[in-house]
């Protein structure tokens, strides 16, 4: 490394970042000035459930000249050292309850020292990432929260959210789904509010665990969640949320049975407001309820047509 330091003040600027991007970019910053001549692969991310831990193959990464299994495959062989050190890369892996999560791939080998500084600084980044992530989190369900849907939303609707695309050529949608648990009010009534809290617990686990790592899950309010999800069309989508709603149907929940979920959804277009989506969602849950529940509906078959301005009801002076 070209400056010789402990990396306080690096450290300093990390912990000091309370948005996930600067953050990330902070850290870019810190890495390539630390080491200018050297070309960096990296791929960090906390890790919300050991599925999302896939996500981080997805995420960032710059001249990677190395397929990126093979990185990961090596990463795996550092077990027990911190780094592998070779005449042309240095492989530091970044682990969480034994798993790579992690990876910081410098195509140079670097001194002792200077590779402690770079862990050193991977860690604190990791740390703070993860105390950002838990900021995002509902306590009792672990899924994202309220506050993480509209930020979602907006980076997905500008097309900022996007991660490495599954296929070649994806032309996949993204979609806003909100399911509520039908007639939740009975199970409170008839086992406690304690029960009740397993029940979205649990619900949140299915649903989590039937949608992709690169979909987001969201508790939105007591006993409803979001989605946002993607799918090639309209009917691939329809079929997918049809299929969680069938495998969330046959869960025997202790004590309580059986549940049935209503959902409805819409498609994301990048002109939509974030209250007019959810609008559109919620419409398209509200006519699943009024028409026999355990059912989810897509808001363009309600052949309800966009809301006008009225501008001959405007008058501006
Ligand atoms: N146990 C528990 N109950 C909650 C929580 N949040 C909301 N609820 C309850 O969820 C129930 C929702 O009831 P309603 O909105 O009437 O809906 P519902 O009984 O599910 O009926 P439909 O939605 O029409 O099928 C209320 O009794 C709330 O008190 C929570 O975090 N834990």
């Amino acid at each position: 490394m070209t400056k010789s330091t402990c990396g306080h003040e690096y450290t300093i600027s990390l912990v000091q970042l309370k948005e996930e991007r600067a953050l990330y970019q902070q850290f870019c910053h810190i890495l390539t000035s630390l080491l200018p001549e050297v070309a960096l692969s990296f791929f960090i991310r906390p890790s919300l459930s050991r599925k999302e831990a896939l996500k981080l193959v997805y995420q960032q990464h710059v001249d990677q000249t190395l397929p990126l299994d093979e990185m990961l495959e090596k990463a795996q062989q550092c077990r027990g050292k911190p780094a592998l050190i070779s005449k042309s890369y240095t492989c530091m892996p970044l682990r969480l309850d034994e798993q790579v999560i992690g990876l910081l791939w410098i195509y140079q080998a670097l001194t002792p020292a200077n590779c402690n500084l770079a862990a050193h600084l991977m860690h604190v980044f990791f740390h703070q990432l993860h105390t950002l992530a838990l900021a995002r989190i509902d306590p009792l369900s672990q899924l994202l929260n309220r506050q993480t849907f509209d930020e979602k939303v907006l980076e997905i609707a500008s097309g900022q959210g996007f991660l490495q695309p599954r296929e070649e050529l994806d032309l996949r949608g993204w979609y806003l789904a909100l399911f509520d648990i039908d007639h939740f009010k009975r199970v409170n009534d008839s086992f406690g509010h304690v029960i009740g809290d397993e029940v979205i617990l649990l619900t949140a686990q299915h649903l989590k665990d039937n949608f992709r790592a690169e979909d987001y899950v969201f508790r939105y309010g007591g006993e409803e969640f979001a989605v946002l999800f993607q799918a090639h069309s309209d009917d691939e989508a329809q079929s997918l949320l049809d299929r969680v709603r069938k495998v969330i149907g046959q869960v025997a929940f202790p004590q309580v049975g059986r549940i049935t979920l209503s959902g409805g959804y819409t498609e994301v277009t990048d002109v939509m407001q974030v209250s007019e989506l959810v609008n559109q969602a919620d419409t398209a849950l509200y006519h699943a309820k009024q028409h026999g529940r355990n059912q989810v509906v897509f808001y363009c078959t309600l052949g309800l047509a966009a809301p006008q301005i009225m501008t001959s009801d405007i008058e501006l002076f």
